[in-house]
């Protein structure tokens, strides 16, 4: 799949926005990617995931298993997990850090690749390889449906994106004024509390 392709499946769905926005890392956007309306319909979903999949087979070979971080990466981390014919397990925030709840572990040195929907700052990414790493687990690759660093994030381990763009992010007090005068939407979840 191209990045066009993948362009395709978000416009189709109706989940590149433009406004202004501002994203779990706390900069400011003009470009939204509202990935749950595409993997909302589950024929999208699993042609993004079969197409990742295949890409980080041929990429960093075959891992035992995927691990996704809660919420975002659930989805995408199952159905990857699925053309893979892994397990898929996740990890979410426990007093703000990335765990493995619910039963779920690793055996020791299971190669794991890591599966994000979207990357922006990676750090996201980040904490979860630190999670899968102190759980004594090889992490091979991540992987994400959309890198919107345009392949410029360091995640610490080789980074496969089914797409790769590259959107303009700014921090708040640097936002240019076209943007300025836009009304924020505040889309993610990281920093949602109660
Ligand atoms: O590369 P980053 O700057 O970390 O941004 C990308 C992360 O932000 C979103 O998650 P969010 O924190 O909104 O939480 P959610 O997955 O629980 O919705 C998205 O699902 C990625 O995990
Ligand atoms: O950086 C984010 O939080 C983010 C960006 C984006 O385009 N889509 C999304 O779901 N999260
Ligand atoms: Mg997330």
């Amino acid at each position: 799949m191209t990045n066009d392709d993948v362009l395709d499946e978000f416009r189709a769905a109706g989940a590149l926005r433009e406004g202004h926005f501002v994203l779990s890392s706390g900069l400011h956007s003009p470009v939204f990617l509202q990935k749950n309306l595409v993997f909302m319909r589950p024929e999208r979903c699993a042609r993004l995931c079969k197409a990742l999949a295949e890409k980080i087979v041929a990429t960093v070979g075959q891992p035992d298993v995927a691990v996704s971080p809660a919420v975002g990466g659930i989805i995408p981390g199952y159905e990857t997990a699925r053309w893979l014919n892994v397990a898929s397990i996740y990890v979410e925030r426990e007093g703000g850090a990335f765990k493995f709840r619910r039963g779920f572990h690793l055996e020791p040195g299971q190669k794991v690749v890591m599966v994000e929907d979207i990357v922006t700052t990676g750090l996201s990414s980040r904490e979860c390889i630190a999670a899968i790493q102190a759980a004594g687990g090889d992490v091979i690759a991540a992987a994400c449906i959309v890198d919107r660093s345009g392949g410029k994030v360091d995640v610490g381990v080789p980074l496969v994106s089914l797409c790769s763009l590259e959107v303009p992010a700014y921090p708040a007090d640097a936002l240019p004024p076209e943007l300025a005068a836009v009304p924020i939407e505040d889309p993610g979840s990281r920093r949602l509390k109660g």
